[in-house]
């Protein structure tokens, strides 16, 4: 029994009106012929259970007149588009070495009675059996075609151990074994292209390893992927700029893979993916599957292989989907410079006056949590693209971490957990199913994935003119830089390239305490070719529109990790609004020891003391052995970068190493 909100009172079961307790007796209601009716519907149309769950599902209706369609499939049937899409997915899951590709069929292998069949198709018309026929060859690969939520959620619910709706409508979860990201089983194929064009050595993400063993290791996921019941396919873009939009497949087979992807990638509009073609990237992950370590160059049980001349990527061994995420973004880092648009790992909004800001910072500094802000329009929170037009967003979704999350604190990320967000490694009370966000039983890097959509204010086309300020954000673990201080152009590429932080939470594997990390461009794991290259770009781009930069501490204020207290996220608020209001380009500054870094002496809603650290250290004496620490160590960094030019002449490499830290 439930009082149903407008005061009445609704029965759960059987009370029929006894009037016990006081409770109002319940009058059917007797209509003018005076005949009792019990149920005031017309009779359904179904004759058996059958016939009744039959008429549930009606087919989804075919999705763009056929008139009109331009592009490879224009003017075909919807059976043979249907079919050309199936023998590019057959081609995408062909093994190189057997039969060339294996027999396709839409649709639940179980349940193959509601699936409107598809004819299946195969690449199998030019195989000669003598060569030799493979049990794999025999049987079919059933593909989930681009499945809506709802359809993953059913899919993830049935099959997927681990996999819950949560009390908000989020489907929970769990990454497996690993819950971040694993950059030292990340391997690129160095061949005679990517020999010239990439980094390689010390300090590069860049791992190399050879053409065949990529063969190997692609051989071995899509055997893996083939021998299953059923595979994922989802058909998606990269980039809201429509002239370097990325076509790609992502091949998996987990629902929540498909999910993620679905979430993150740029959904196709449905007139889009019956035009789609054949993609420009492919990824296969079989990331329940390991690989050999008896394979060369394989260090251990996972190996993310990226082939940039066959536009493929494997994954083997990790389940973690932030992997799939970031694998593109490497891709993208490489393609989008060669076209003189730069890559950046940044998050970006616009004030409704159309001021930009970017946002960088490695991997829990900020990014998504200062992009989406109700105050202005969100571009996306960690991917973006500045070409001659402007920035576009390179994703469809945003990808927040969730510890410690309050409702309070950031509103807009709270809401967006929701029907169709994928929430990874979370715990949630097995009744209620609401959500701890405090505890980190399963991994501090617990994340919710959503499409951007589901930000209020997100601006859809994700595009923006381009950027007035860069914001550097960095969590200072040690505690001695300001929370906000004004860079020179120099100072902003040294801070750039330097690419500090103090990592806190396990975003990347075995990473538990705070630890001092550079990582050039914000995103050293990501970046494909020398860090200068992207400084150059930057530097001309930022000269070039006028934009300001600054640096941001999100970390420690007080002392440091351990002592002091992180800043307060409402603080960094404040001194975001003033960064992008303007107010902040006209207060006083001074300039710090060491850094050399000019700080303003008031913000309005920050209190005054906090804006300079040694105010905020009780201990003077730690607080400039802490600071010469850090110097130190940004120093050592450096010297790495020291005998590379950046830009056309020796000017600015020379104004960039002049501002650094001096002592
Ligand atoms: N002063 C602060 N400024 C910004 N974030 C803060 C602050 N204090 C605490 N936080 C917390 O720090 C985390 C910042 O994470 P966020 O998701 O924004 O990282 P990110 O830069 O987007 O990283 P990634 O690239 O891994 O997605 C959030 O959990 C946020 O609540
Ligand atoms: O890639 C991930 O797992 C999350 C992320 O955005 C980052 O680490 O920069
Ligand atoms: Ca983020
Ligand atoms: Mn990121």
């Amino acid at each position: 029994m439930a009082a149903n909100g407008n005061g009445r009172v609704s029965m759960a079961n059987g009370g029929a009106g006894t009037g016990r307790n006081g409770l109002p007796k319940i009058e059917t209601q007797k209509r003018a012929s005076g005949i009792c009716h019990d149920d005031s519907t017309t009779p359904i149309k179904a004759q058996t259970i059958d016939e009744l769950h039959s008429l549930q599902k009606k087919r989804s209706a075919p999705t763009t007149p056929l008139d009109g369609v331009q592009g490879p499939f224009s003017g075909l049937s919807e059976e043979e588009r249907n079919k050309q899409q199936l023998q590019s997915i057959s081609a995408s899951l062909a093994s190189l070495t057997r039969e060339t590709g294996p027999k396709v069929v839409k649709g639940d292998p179980a349940k193959q009675s509601d699936t409107p069949r598809v004819a299946h198709v195969s690449h199998q018309d030019q195989f000669d059996p003598a060569v030799g026929a493979t049990d794999s060859s025999l049987k079919f690969t059933h593909v989930l075609y681009n499945l809506s939520p709802a359809e993953l959620y059913e899919q993830a619910i049935k099959y997927e151990k681990g996999s819950f709706i949560t009390a908000s409508g989020a489907l929970a979860t769990l990454s497996g074994a690993k819950t971040g990201r694993s950059p030292k089983d990340k391997r690129v194929v160095r061949d005679e292209t990517t020999e010239d064009d990439l980094w390689w050595g010390k300090g590069s993400p860049n791992i190399e390893m050879d053409e065949h063993t990529f063969m190997v290791n692609r051989e071995r996921a899509v055997d893996y992927l083939n021998s299953l019941d059923k595979v994922f396919v989802n058909d998606q873009f990269l980039n809201w700029d429509p002239e370097n939009r990325i076509k790609v497949r992502i091949v998996s087979a987990r629902a929540y893979h498909s999910l993620f992807m679905h979430n993150m990638c740029i959904r196709p509009k449905p007139e889009e993916l019956e035009n789609f073609g054949t993609p420009d990237f492919t990824i296969y992950n079989a990331g329940q599957f390991p690989c050999n370590r008896y394979t060369h160059y394989m260090t251990s049980s996972t190996s993310i292989d990226l082939n940039l001349g066959r536009r493929e990527m494997v994954i083997l061994g990790t389940q973690y989907a932030g992997e799939m995420k970031k694998g593109l973004f490497s891709v993208m880092h490489y393609l989008m410079p060669k076209r003189q648009i730069l890559s950046l790992h940044s998050g970006c909004n616009m004030g409704k006056d159309g001021d930009v800001a970017l946002f960088f910072g490695l991997s829990g500094t900020g990014k998504t949590t200062l992009s989406t802000d109700h105050n202005r329009y969100l571009i996306g929170d960690d991917e973006h693209c500045w070409g001659d037009n402007g920035v576009s967003n390179i994703e469809g979704g945003c990808y927040a971490k969730c510890i410690d999350l309050a409702r309070e604190k950031e509103p807009d990320i709270w809401n967006a957990i929701k029907f169709g967000t994928v929430l990874e490694n979370v715990v949630f009370d097995e009744h209620t199913r609401e959500v701890d966000y405090s505890d980190k039983s399963v991994t501090e890097n617990t994340r919710a994935a959503y499409p951007i959509e589901y930000i209020p204010n997100a601006k859809i086309p994700c595009v923006s003119p381009h950027p007035k300020n860069v914001i550097l954000l960095a969590c200072d673990a040690f505690g001695v830089l300001p929370p906000v201080s004004k860079l020179s152009l120099a100072q902003t590429m040294y801070h750039f390239i330097s690419g500090y932080t103090a990592l806190v939470a396990g975003t990347e594997e075995g990473i538990k305490e705070p630890q001092a990390t550079f990582s050039a461009c914000f995103g050293a794991a990501f970046i494909m070719m020398h860090p200068t290259k992207y400084a150059a770009m930057l530097a001309s781009k930022m000269q070039m529109h006028g934009a300001t930069g600054w640096l941001v501490n999100t970390g420690w204020s007080g002392g440091r990790y351990g002592s002091g207290n992180r800043i307060k996220l409402a603080y960094t608020r404040k001194i975001i609004d003033a960064i992008h209001s303007g107010s902040l380009l006209n207060v006083n500054y001074k300039k710090t020891e060491v850094f050399g870094l000019e700080i303003p002496t008031e913000i309005e809603g920050v209190p005054s003391e906090i804006l300079e650290p040694m105010n905020t250290w009780s201990d003077k004496k730690a607080y400039k052995e802490t600071l010469l620490k850090l110097g130190g160590l940004f120093k050592n960094n450096f010297e790495v970068f020291v005998a590379h030019k950046i830009g056309k002449d020796d000017k600015l490499t020379d104004e960039i190493i002049s501002a650094g830290p001096v002592f």
